[in-house]
């Protein structure tokens, strides 16, 4: 059976995820969704489509909507989601928006999937001790083998989301309240080595070295690939992530997510 995963990932978590599925299956290609991006309407041929996602505010990410949007999978018969997230799975509307958004195109979405990892939102908390967030991993690498025996199996397992409605208004409250003006948050300090690696690492490229500083545009997806990537830690988001530790997930490395165009 062909298989299509369209993968969003900036700290590693959903790249991890998508390999791990990816390997159980056979004829599976894997697509990074910025890489995509660009183009308008998405064709696949495949016949096991699959989209694999971090949570962004309680829902799916902006990028991946649209993208979700534009897709036109002509002879798909199995459709999954994951989404992968930082806190307790009850807390989401990802699978129901990316359920709604392909009703809309006139597909069903038959299964979808939380894996709990780390969470990349360091604005908010700090990351766990090193054995704590190798623990989670752990935990999280088991959830991600079902899932994938799940899907290789073509099995209709469609996780539930309790009270998602509250979610999915969050969700839009931030991509069209807050979300355009979060670039304004990012500063650089003078720890600053003017090494490009954000510019390289964002996947919309919306980061510009000016006299060797990073400057952030308004097409941010507030992603934090450019905060978590900087091998100085200078850049920094808000007020909070200052003295907080940078996260990537351990088996993926910045090559892996860097675009291969650049
Ligand atoms: C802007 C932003 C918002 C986030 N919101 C949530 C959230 O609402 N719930 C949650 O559990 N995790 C949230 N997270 C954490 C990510 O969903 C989680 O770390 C994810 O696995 C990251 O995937 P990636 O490494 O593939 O980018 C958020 C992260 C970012 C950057």
């Amino acid at each position: 059976m062909k298989t299509m995963i369209y993968y969003f990932s900036a700290t590693g978590n959903s790249l991890h995820v998508a390999r791990k599925i990816a390997a159980k299956l056979e004829k599976c290609t894997l697509v990074s969704i910025p890489e995509v991006s660009d183009s308008g309407t998405i064709m696949t041929d495949a016949e096991r489509v699959g989209f694999v996602f971090p949570t962004h505010y309680f829902g799916l990410p902006p990028l991946v909507s649209s993208f979700i949007s534009r897709l036109k999978a002509v002879n798909a018969s199995y459709l999954f989601a994951v989404a992968t997230s930082g806190s307790n799975r009850h807390l989401s509307s990802a699978i129901r928006q990316a359920a709604m958004l392909l009703t809309k195109q006139g597909y069903k979405l038959n299964a979808g999937f939380h894996i709990d990892m780390i969470s990349s939102y360091t604005p908010l908390s700090d990351l766990p001790p090193r054995d704590k967030l190798n623990g989670k991993l752990e935990q999280a690498d088991l959830a991600i083998e079902k899932a994938a025996t799940a899907i290789s199996i073509v099995s209709g397992n469609l996780e539930a989301e309790h009270f998602w409605l509250p979610f999915h208004a969050i969700n839009k409250y931030w991509q069209q309240k807050l979300l355009p003006h979060a670039y304004r948050k990012f500063s650089c300090t003078d720890a600053c080595i003017s090494c490009g690696n954000c510019e390289t690492v964002c996947p919309v490229n919306n980061i510009t070295l000016h006299e060797g500083k990073p400057q952030w545009r308004e097409k941010c997806q507030e992603c934090l690939a450019c905060l978590h990537f900087c091998p100085v830690k200078s850049i920094e988001f808000g007020s909070h992530t200052a003295g907080r530790k940078r996260y990537h997930h351990p088996q993926i490395t910045y090559n892996d997510l860097i675009s291969p165009k650049k």
